[in-house]
């Protein structure tokens, strides 16, 4: 492979000892020379050494100058340099870059270099600062919105303490406010902000408050671009703006799923360079009203139920979904009706492959791809003509669990999370159908959340890769104004079965993906993770690559 072309390389002391250091378009490079008397090569080196360091550009953070007044900090204590290594090499600059240390956790490091020449240091420093000019899609500008009340109500301690520093030192200017209600970071995004002076919007909190944040930018976006939410056959109009999340809530679980730790200071630096993952965004409807957009999990039954308690109990903290969980397990209430769902035959994975979907993910590549080139309805268009493809299925049963999964949602209390496999931006949704079943066998099921043991793998409960789904609760009487929620263990019941032909014909709108989520009355509860849906029916419409998330960032844009 052709080297890049080099931009630097001199002979700089660092630490108290000569280090060859180059600087190409791609990496900076370091290397200890063997011997003092050793002629500096001026050669350029691209190539990572034995025994020496080398640094993606895209990975560097900033440079500046710095002091080299004959001390510098070395293993955390200062330590005096010879003096004459000092006057020899008087000029200093300071790069920070990226380390990677283990579990998905990244850190900024400080390199310190001394030359001997002042222009030979304003030369580096500019060099430098001229290679990360050039990188593109590295924000400069940030609207922050802080959630004082997320997680353990450290947000502003989080933001000020680990994330403002990375950010200044990087040079990203930012506008911060502090919500001071619920939805206020919503709304200012729908009617106040002025998006134009902004490369990104950041949310500190939890998976609530990025909601808050996927929902004031969608609904301007389609607010300015005509675009009736309810109409769910309508396409979305991508935003162009991305969304980071600095972790500061409960369960974090769009960071896990995405960056694959829920850590601050990892989240501020996947920012900072400006990395960017897509994000498959479902949006819900009832009949012809939209309801909401969910990026992760949207839970009927027993989830639902545990996130509709747990919002009540939001004085208790991240412990209340404990209690939640364990007070709806003894309530085993289980819901009665018909799931339709089109399956997603055209992708390579199945929910019970054993990869775990990350940045830069094949799968998601090639759904992209296939979404843009092989002009397939994805279901963009009219429901009732798009449910007599051949691919609908229909299942009638009674349910402790619907749950659709579009994304892994992993956290700390589920690792592997409710759908290991499923893919942030393929463009489907993982539908987890938990048929009624005794309690042991239900505590059998949530416990292998917790564990390496297959939470599919169990008679009861099935999954199934969808386009699309729809739930039509069991009227109990006549009027339809109840809903068969009845209490108590047994059997379960239900049939699979192949649903109704195809139509001729089906609309052409390869991008957007379709969910249904349809009731016909109003159901018991219907929740995205962290936070309430009206008690009301719905159709989910899913939007591949309408979102795209950038490490914990989403840009509403770039089909
Ligand atoms: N200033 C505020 N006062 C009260 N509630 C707020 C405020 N700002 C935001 N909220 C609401 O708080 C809710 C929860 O916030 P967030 O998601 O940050 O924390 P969490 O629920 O503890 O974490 P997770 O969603 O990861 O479980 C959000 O739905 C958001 O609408």
């Amino acid at each position: 492979m052709e080297k890049p072309p080099g931009l630097l390389s001199y002979s700089l002391l660092l630490k108290n000892r000569v280090y060859e250091v180059t600087l190409n378009c791609a990496q900076l490079a370091w290397k200890k020379l063997q011997s003092k008397k050793k002629r500096v090569s001026r050669s350029i080196h691209n190539s990572c050494k034995v025994g020496g360091f080398c640094v993606p550009v895209s990975e560097i953070l900033a440079v500046r100058e710095t002091e080299a007044d004959g001390r510098t900090k070395h293993n955390g204590r200062w330590q005096k340099i010879p003096q004459s290594a000092t006057e020899v090499y008087p000029y200093a600059f300071t790069v920070s870059y990226v380390e990677r240390v283990k579990r998905h956790r990244w850190r900024c490091k400080d390199v310190t270099f001394q030359c001997a020449d002042g222009t030979v240091r304003q030369q580096w420093v500019q060099t430098i600062r001229d290679q990360l000019s050039a990188l593109t899609g590295r924000p400069k500008h940030l609207l922050v919105y802080i959630n004082p009340y997320g997680g353990q109500n450290r947000g502003k301690q989080i933001y000020e303490e680990k994330v403002a520093p990375l950010f200044s030192r990087a040079s990203v200017s930012t506008y911060v406010i502090v919500t001071e209600h619920a939805n206020h970071a919503r709304d200012h995004l729908k009617t106040d902000a002025d998006l134009k002076k902004y490369d990104g919007v950041v949310c500190v909190g939890g998976d609530g408050m990025f909601s808050e944040i996927i929902h004031g930018l969608i609904s301007r976006t389609q607010r300015d671009s005509g675009v009736d939410q309810n109409r769910k056959e309508e396409e979305l109009v991508p935003c162009a703006i991305r969304i980071g999340i600095i972790p500061a809530g409960s369960t974090d679980c769009i960071c896990y799923a995405t960056v694959g730790i829920n850590d601050p200071v990892t989240s501020a630096l996947h920012i900072i360079v400006g990395d960017s993952q897509p994000l498959d965004v479902c949006s819900v409807h009832h009949n012809s009203t939209f309801l909401r957009y969910s990026v992760s999990l949207l839970g009927y039954g027993f989830y639902g139920d545990v996130l509709t308690d747990s919002e009540r109990k939001r004085w208790m903290g991240p412990v209340r979904y404990d209690f939640s969980g364990l007070k709806m397990f003894l309530t085993h209430n289980y819901y009665e009706g018909t799931v339709s769902f089109l399956s997603a035959t055209d992708v390579l994975a199945t929910p019970r492959d054993r990869t775990t979907c990350r940045a830069g993910c094949s799968t998601c590549q090639h759904s992209g791809a296939l979404g843009s080139e092989d002009g397939q309805d994805y279901g963009t268009g009219d429901i009732s003509s798009s449910e007599h493809s051949g691919n609908w299925r229909m299942i009638r049963g009674k349910f402790l669990a619907i749950n659709a999964a579009s994304m892994s949602c992993a956290c700390p209390r589920s690792p592997k999370g409710l759908s290991p496999a499923a893919h942030l931006a393929d463009g489907t949704t993982d539908l987890i159908l938990v048929r009624k079943c005794s309690r042991v066998n239900f505590l059998r099921h949530l416990l292998r959340h917790t564990s390496k043991d297959d939470q599919f793998d169990l008679s009861f409960v099935e999954v199934h890769r969808v386009r699309k789904f729809r739930f039509t609760p069991r009227r109990r009487d006549s009027d339809g104004d109840l809903w068969a929620a009845p209490r108590g263990g047994g059997a379960s019941e239900g049939a699979v079965r192949p649903d109704l032909p195809g139509p001729p014909s089906l609309r052409q709108r390869p991008r957007l993906q379709q969910l249904e989520l349809r009731r016909r009355d109003p159901p018991p509860r219907l929740h995205r993770s962290g936070s309430a849906l009206p008690a009301d029916s719905a159709v989910c419409q899913r939007d591949r690559g309408g979102v795209h998330f950038q490490g914990h960032r989403l840009t509403l844009s770039q089909c």
